[in-house]
């Protein structure tokens, strides 16, 4: 029997917020969340600064992500945060080339697979960022980059067996991917749930022609771009479609709170 995905909405905050809105902001969201008990599961990626407040208010309803991880456990790396120091402060995971890393601070399939190893190892959840660029797209590179992102960093993961990927819980596995094509972030001009879906089934099979059947089965795929309180359910409603990465429309305790509802 197959197992049913259970579906995850995470909110990014990006480098939003001060530290006493982003205080605020989550208890308000996490109080929420906890009242209205969905059957999904919910999280938020914050600014590393705040981590270990919002830490301390989670309510248990709130997954907590960071929105960067590095792959070695201490050393000479300025301005990095190893997943032990995530761990230390009750971080359950973190988000991994985000296109925003990508395209600004050179980050790579192979430093993306590295961190995924990491968190895996350690673990902690990985949301895998992927996705092509409008040129890509429009050059029918679609499928090519989403292989070659998928392919590369489970190479560079340095993890050779699948159900590593997993983890103990199979309803929360420890990796997770986002599929966010960069020409519908922060633009307002969402892929339609057609052009999602599309996607999604293709990166399922990606994973299953790189671990197996029944663990691509299990990996949760969330969409991300543009999603809103008013196109959420249209994505939620897509066989391949385990949930949402959310930038914008996750920054409003109550606002974020009602999207997560439509997703459960
Ligand atoms: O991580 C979230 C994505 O970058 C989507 O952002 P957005 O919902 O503001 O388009």
């Amino acid at each position: 029997m197959t197992m049913q995905r259970k579906k995850m909405v995470i909110g990014n905050w990006k480098m939003f917020k001060s530290a006493s809105q982003a205080s605020s902001e989550f208890s308000d969201f996490a109080k929420l969340i906890a009242t209205k008990k969905l059957n999904i599961d919910v999280g938020i990626a914050a600014p590393s600064v705040f981590l270990a407040d919002l830490a301390r208010r989670t309510q248990n309803s709130v997954t907590l992500f960071a929105q960067n991880a590095h792959w070695a456990n201490e050393g000479a790396f300025t301005g990095e945060i190893s997943t032990g120091m995530l761990q230390s402060i009750l971080v359950n995971g973190s988000l991994v080339a985000h296109s925003e890393r990508r395209q600004m601070f050179g980050e790579t399939d192979e430093s993306a697979g590295k961190r995924v190893g990491a968190l895996v190892r350690s673990g902690m959840k990985a949301v895998l960022c992927i996705g092509e660029t409008l040129a890509e797209r429009e050059s029918g590179m679609l499928k090519q980059v989403l292989t070659r992102q998928i392919e590369k960093a489970i190479e560079a993961s340095g993890i050779r067996s699948a159900n590593e990927f997993i983890g103990s819980n199979p309803s929360s596995p420890l990796l997770s991917l986002a599929y966010e094509p960069v020409w519908a972030i922060g633009t307002g001009k969402a892929a339609s749930p057609v052009e999602a879906q599309d996607a999604h089934a293709f990166i399922r099979e990606v994973l299953s022609a790189s671990f197996n059947k029944e663990t691509s089965s299990l990996l949760q795929i969330l969409y991300g771009g543009s999603v809103k309180l008013n196109n959420v359910k249209d994505y939620m409603a897509c066989p391949d479609v385990d949930g949402a990465l959310v930038g914008g429309a996750s920054l409003i305790a109550k606002d974020f709170s009602d999207l997560c509802e439509k997703c459960d």
